[in-house]
């Protein structure tokens, strides 16, 4: 069937996203069907000037602001979560383990991460069953590798949650002594540091971050990312890629860490007008490029 003639079929219930800051890129159109999902012709590019600009080629009605559209994708992202949840669980612990050190390695070895010099990471969390961090943060922090290339010492930026409202800050720490549980026992910056002073905010910091390595349930080869539904990060990123175009600093490169398990056929995952899309993924079978951006650095 046509493009159009689903289009009809489902009463036009079709819904738009954009990539924000990569090019060129389809976006996914969902139905109120939940089992339906399209791909549209809706390419985001951006021109010389870093200005983004959207190219729609199919002519379709959209609902991002209709509440109602939204809390249907809502429901099913939270459909989605419980689902990838319940496989992560699932997972042979000898498996992940071995996946756990297979994406750190990639990180490790990857030029990206090599020449990078500051970077916003996540501290995983062993309960929620993420993509363990603690050898990458360990290299970071201890600055312990032989390499040449990798001894430049990076300045690390991890997250801490400042309330439930999705406000969460990246603070720069230089040692796990710095960290502390909490509410949700995940390990996050104390206020301050051992000496009482604040840990800098990479909002208010002089110069930009080179990467971000993310964690999240659920990805796809598009660049798609699911969060644990906090918004944290998809505000965070809006903010920060926000500042970033403000001050005309070069593009922090967004990688997300992935157990094969949480990569997901295109389609699957819903997708909202709020989420930011990433640049690539690590996954126990290797680095996966998907922006323009990402290729050219994958080469
Ligand atoms: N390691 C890590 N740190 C992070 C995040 C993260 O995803 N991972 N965040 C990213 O946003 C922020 C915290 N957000 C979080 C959101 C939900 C849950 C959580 O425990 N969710 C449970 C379900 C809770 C429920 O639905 O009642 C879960 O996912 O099982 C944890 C952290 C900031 N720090
Ligand atoms: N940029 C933003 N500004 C304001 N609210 C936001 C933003 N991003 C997400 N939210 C809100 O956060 C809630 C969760 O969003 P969503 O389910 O897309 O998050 P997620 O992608 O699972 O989480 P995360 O971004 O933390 O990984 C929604 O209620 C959404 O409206």
């Amino acid at each position: 069937m046509s493009l159009n003639g689903l289009m009809k079929q489902l009463g036009r219930q079709f819904f738009m996203t954009h990539h924000p800051h990569n090019q060129p890129f389809a976006a996914p159109l969902l139905s109120n069907n939940p089992q339906l999902f399209f791909l549209s012709r809706s390419i985001v590019c951006r021109n010389q000037s870093l200005q983004p600009r959207r190219l729609t080629i199919a002519t379709m009605s959209t609902t991002t602001s209709d509440p109602v559209h939204l809390d249907t994708i809502f429901k099913q992202k939270k459909a989605l979560r419980t689902r990838v949840r319940r496989d992560l669980k699932s997972m042979d612990p000898t498996l992940r383990s071995k996946e756990d050190d297979a994406i750190q390695n990639l990180v490790l070895d990857a030029p990206w991460f090599k020449s990078c010099k500051r970077l916003c990471a996540y501290i995983s969390c062993r309960a929620l069953r993420e993509v363990d961090t603690s050898k990458l943060l360990s290299e970071i922090l201890n600055n312990s590798s032989k390499d040449d290339y990798i001894q430049m010492t990076k300045t690390l930026y991890v997250p801490r949650v400042e309330d439930k409202n999705s406000h969460m800050r990246m603070l720069n720490i230089s040692s796990m002594n710095d960290l502390i549980a909490n509410a949700m026992n995940i390990l996050e910056p104390a206020p301050t540091d051992v000496e009482g002073n604040e840990h800098q905010d990479v909002m208010l910091a002089d110069h930009p971050v080179d990467l971000l390595l993310l964690p999240g349930l659920a990805f796809d080869k598009s660049g798609r990312r699911l969060g644990r539904g906090g918004g944290y990060y998809d505000a965070f990123l809006t903010k920060y890629l926000g500042l970033v175009k403000e001050r005309k600093w070069k593009e922090p490169f967004l990688v997300a860490l992935s157990y094969s398990v949480q990569i997901m056929d295109d389609g699957v995952i819903p997708v909202t007008p709020h989420d930011v899309y990433v640049d690539a993924l690590v996954s126990p079978s290797g680095v996966i490029p998907i922006s323009e951006a990402a290729k050219a650095r994958c080469q």
